[in-house]
């Protein structure tokens, strides 16, 4: 009997991986603020694994390479690491995740925001409702001249929540750039290679990402990593052509993806998790990410890949719309934009001070 990939065989409670899954989108609702209280529900921990849904590739031993570390770079871990699982103390680490959000956001909206700018992206994300609301702060007389430019439905609405100018990317003049564009990401490496796209939204992100001069993430101390793949264990968001569904997980399965499977919509939609395009999300676990080639391998030999030889590999595969691996050059290599990779990260910490990322001085006190 055929099966057919598409189907969800289980609808079985899970675990929330994304609240707002089905389609990315928050809560839309009348008042600014309800976005952000759904933030507290839009993820649940990023290095639990995804539920299966449909899983057509074997599952190995995920063995790392004998260079790499687990540990989580200059010794910061995360809150999540240490939470109890009461109740009270499950929500008062959210709270304090949150917190460390919205500094993380009010940093980087200091330091990349100029007044003069006219042109801004916003990503998509529970961090990103931080940014607006920090951006909010600063009043009319200086975002009444900007215009926003949203990566997805859900960015959409907390733009026009908000009371900004909404802008779409798709009626940017050919060579016109954003000033800037904030976005989150669900891992970020010493490189500043990225995962995005734990809530299914990655196609308009790489668009508006590469259409700002500068593209700058805010993030939290959970998305610090040595190697991607180590700390958001659930698989790189690749966004998929319906049709195309059974030949890309075969192709994944080549490239030694160890699993890939179809996102579920649940527990917001039944089926299959439907993207801002219309699309599905293939979540497929790589061996953690090296952004050098051990001396004498070739790519993907024994499922090692580097960030830069997967990101190429995995877009050539017909069917494959954009996947979530962020990575080659950053906005201060490329100053007339087109970088995928922010020029800096910003990390809320849990004892609430924010570290910033950069290529030069590497991860640092803000
Ligand atoms: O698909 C979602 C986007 O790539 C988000 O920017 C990313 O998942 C980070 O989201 P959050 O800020 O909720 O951790």
């Amino acid at each position: 009997m055929s099966m057919n990939p598409h189907r969800v065989t289980s609808f079985t409670a899970r675990r929330s991986w994304s609240a707002a899954a089905a389609r990315c989108v928050h809560q839309p609702g009348p008042a600014f603020h309800s976005a952000a209280a759904a933030a507290l529900n839009f993820k649940s921990n990023p290095s639990t694994p995804a539920p299966p849904v449909r899983t057509t590739i074997v599952h190995h031993q995920a063995a790392l390479p004998n260079t790499f570390t687990t540990q989580p770079h200059r010794n910061l871990h995360t809150t999540t690491a240490k939470m109890s699982t009461t109740p009270d103390a499950s929500a008062s680490a959210a709270q304090l995740i949150e917190k460390s959000k919205l500094l993380a956001a009010n940093r980087a909206v200091t330091e990349h925001l100029s007044p003069t700018y006219r042109h801004i992206g916003i990503g998509s994300g529970s961090t990103v409702i931080h940014v607006v609301d920090v951006i909010s702060k600063l009043g009319p007389a200086i975002t009444g001249p900007m215009t926003f430019y949203p990566t997805g439905d859900q960015s959409r609405d907390l733009i026009q929540a908000a009371g900004f100018r909404l802008g779409y990317i798709a009626d940017l003049s050919p060579g016109h750039a954003l000033d800037v564009c904030f976005d989150g990401a669900d891992e970020v490496d010493p490189a500043l290679n990225l995962i995005k796209g734990g809530g299914a939204c990655l196609l308009q992100e790489k668009l508006v990402a590469t259409a700002a001069r500068k593209f700058v993430c805010v993030a939290d101390s959970r998305k610090i990593s040595n190697h991607l793949g180590t700390a958001w264990k659930k698989g790189i968001p690749i966004e998929v052509f319906p049709m195309a569904v059974p030949q890309v997980l075969g192709e994944l399965e080549r490239l030694g993806s160890l699993s890939a499977q179809v996102r579920s919509g649940l527990p917001g939609k039944a089926g299959a998790c439907v993207t801002d395009n219309g699309l599905r999300i293939v979540d497929a676990v790589f061996k953690p990410l090296l952004t050098e080639l051990p001396e004498g391998k070739q790519e993907g030999e024994e499922g090692v890949w580097t960030v830069d030889g997967l990101a190429r590999r995995l877009i050539e595969i017909p069917g494959v719309a954009e996947h979530g691996l962020f990575y080659g050059k950053s906005g201060l290599e490329v100053e007339s934009g087109g970088a995928q990779k922010p020029v800096a990260a910003y990390f809320g910490m849990e004892d609430g001070s924010v570290m910033v990322q950069t290529l030069e001085k590497g991860l640092v006190k803000a």
